[in-house]
């Protein structure tokens, strides 16, 4: 077997694994990457890049027919083909040749194959040949191995081989009927897309529509997955599937009715891609999410790290957020930690230090890309109660601004705002409505900045555009 040894070792070259190899060696740092697939993950290939390239086209043509003069020039419908060439483009089509040449440019060795646990700080790669590396790390190996698409226990469902969101984001062909089961992030945005794109769409959103989301997002995007001619089915729920001869999917929903389609897309959260990577070698539950300290040290049972504390865990891994941005957030931390240690410097592990994850925990932004966007950070309104912290909320209607008047006719949309009245800061941010989604980061940067409220009063939102809902929430508030 041959045998190698680095500094750290990364196993998974998803969005984080990469940013956590470039980070360790930005810092002085050697740093191998281990890959299965291709390199950039979930996201570049089946997830945020190709789906948002799925979406983009119909929300353009969408704006133009929003605004007179651009109406009328829109003279055709969306051009589907066009549409899935480009989210071919988006998806590198599948090759990951531009991500290893900028491995090897930023001095990161890349293994290709299964990367699993064998021993303390040894990682061994199994190629697709066969062939095992012994990788060594000198002081950290970091698992960075992602989640993959959780197929519920459903009667009868792997049988009637359903789309998962990497079957869904990959499609050469639009079904004429999609069922989707679920009514989290993939299904809304799926749904939008193929909806879009021209299928007949059923949503089983048996736990509501972004049901964790503040209560008019589901409602705003409810309303607007009906337009485009959505079944949106709250509170069913698949009991069976089967798939007939001729293709067609037969779901048994627990109430009894059936419903019909010709694909059938599982949208219903994630699983840890942790079964095969040797966890056992270091007595922890092959297939478990990895539980972490703040400085992203993977903790045993008893919360203290694992050996000397020479393993670490990022992005979808460890379920603290699924999103790549908060993952490169994270691979940050842990890169910097790892040289931090590896050098016998400070650990900065306070709250905001510069080697911890602290929005993770309480200001996380995302945009979903549904019709109308949602764009939200920190806390919900019910997030914040159960929390324990005495909140007051302003809402804003977003559609009796003047830049939302210019920006579209008949613009609608909702703001609101979860302040800590204690401190006197802005807790929570969420905004629904068109094109909302590059408004965020002011509500990011507030939420992190912990701005107070009467500070907030000299950021004056320029006239007229639709960030001018802060003035209003303020005015709301009160001085
Ligand atoms: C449909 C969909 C759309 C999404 N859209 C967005 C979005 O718009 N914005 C956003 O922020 N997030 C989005 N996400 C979430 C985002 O894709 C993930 O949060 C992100 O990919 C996580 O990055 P990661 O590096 O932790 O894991 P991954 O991207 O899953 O990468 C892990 C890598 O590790 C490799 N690997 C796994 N096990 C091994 C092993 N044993 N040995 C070697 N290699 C291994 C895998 O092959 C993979 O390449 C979306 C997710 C889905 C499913
Ligand atoms: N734009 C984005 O940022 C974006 C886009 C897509 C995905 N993602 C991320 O990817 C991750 C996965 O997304 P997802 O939509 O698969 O998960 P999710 O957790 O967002 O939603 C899953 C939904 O399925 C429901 N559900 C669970 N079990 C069910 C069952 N047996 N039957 C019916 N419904 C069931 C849940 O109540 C939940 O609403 C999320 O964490 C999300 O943040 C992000």
């Amino acid at each position: 077997m041959d045998t190698a040894t680095h500094d750290v070792v990364v196993i998974g070259a998803g969005p984080v694994g990469e940013n956590i190899a470039d980070r360790v060696v930005q810092g002085g740092l050697s740093a191998a990457i281990v890959e299965r697939e291709l390199v950039g993950g979930e996201c570049s290939y089946w997830a945020c890049m190709p789906t948002k390239a799925l979406l983009r086209s119909e929300a353009v043509l969408r704006a133009a027919r929003r605004v007179p003069g651009a109406r009328e020039a829109v003279t055709g419908n969306l051009d589907v083909a066009a549409v899935l060439r480009r989210r071919d483009s988006f998806a590198s089509d599948w090759r990951d040749d531009g991500q290893v040449s900028w491995l090897a440019q930023a001095g990161i060795p890349l293994y290709r194959g299964q990367g699993r646990i064998a021993a303390d700080r040894v990682v061994e790669v199994t190629g697709e040949d066969g062939v095992r590396t012994s990788l060594t790390a000198r002081h950290a190996v970091v698992v960075a191995t992602g989640s993959g698409a959780l197929v519920p226990d459903v009667e009868g469902l792997p049988a009637a081989r359903p789309w998962t969101s990497r079957e869904a984001v990959a499609a050469n062909e639009v079904p004429g009927r999609l069922a989707i089961i679920g009514g989290g992030v993939v299904a809304s945005e799926m749904a939008t897309a193929f909806a879009s794109l021209g299928a007949s769409v059923t949503l089983l959103a048996r736990d509501g529509v972004l049901p964790l989301a503040e209560p008019f997002v589901g409602e705003l995007v409810i309303e607007s997955l009906q337009d485009a001619a959505v079944s949106v089915r709250l509170g069913a729920e698949a009991g069976s599937v089967k798939r007939a001869d001729d293709g067609t999917v037969h779901i048994t929903l627990t109430d009894g009715e059936q419903v019909e389609a010709d694909e059938l897309l599982v949208a219903v959260g994630r699983t840890p891609n942790t079964g095969d990577i040797g966890l056992d070698r270091v007595g922890l539950a092959p297939g478990a999410w990895l539980t972490v300290d703040d400085t992203l040290r993977v903790v045993g049972d008893d919360g203290a790290p694992i050996g000397d504390g020479w393993l670490y865990a990022a992005g979808d891994v460890n379920r603290r957020v699924l999103l790549t941005h908060q993952g490169k957030y994270q691979a940050r931390a842990v890169g910097d930690v790892i040289v931090a240690r590896a050098k016998g410097e400070a650990v900065d592990d306070g709250e905001w230090g510069r080697h911890v994850a602290t929005a993770d925990k309480r200001a996380v932004p995302q945009v979903i890309f549904t019709e109308p966007e949602i764009a939200s950070v920190g806390l919900t309104a019910a997030s914040a109660e159960a929390a324990g912290l005495r909140i007051r909320v302003v809402d804003y209607d977003l559609g009796a601004l003047a830049g939302s008047a210019l920006h579209a006719e008949g613009y609608r949309g909702d703001a609101r705002m979860v302040v800590d009245e204690d401190r006197s800061v802005i807790v929570g941010f969420t905004l629904a409505g068109p094109d909302v989604a590059e408004l965020l980061h002011a509500a990011t940067i507030a939420v992190v900045g912990e701005v107070p409220l009467d500070r907030l009063w000299h950021a004056v939102p320029a006239f007229p555009t639709v960030s001018e809902v802060w003035l209003r929430l303020l005015e709301a508030y009160g001085r």
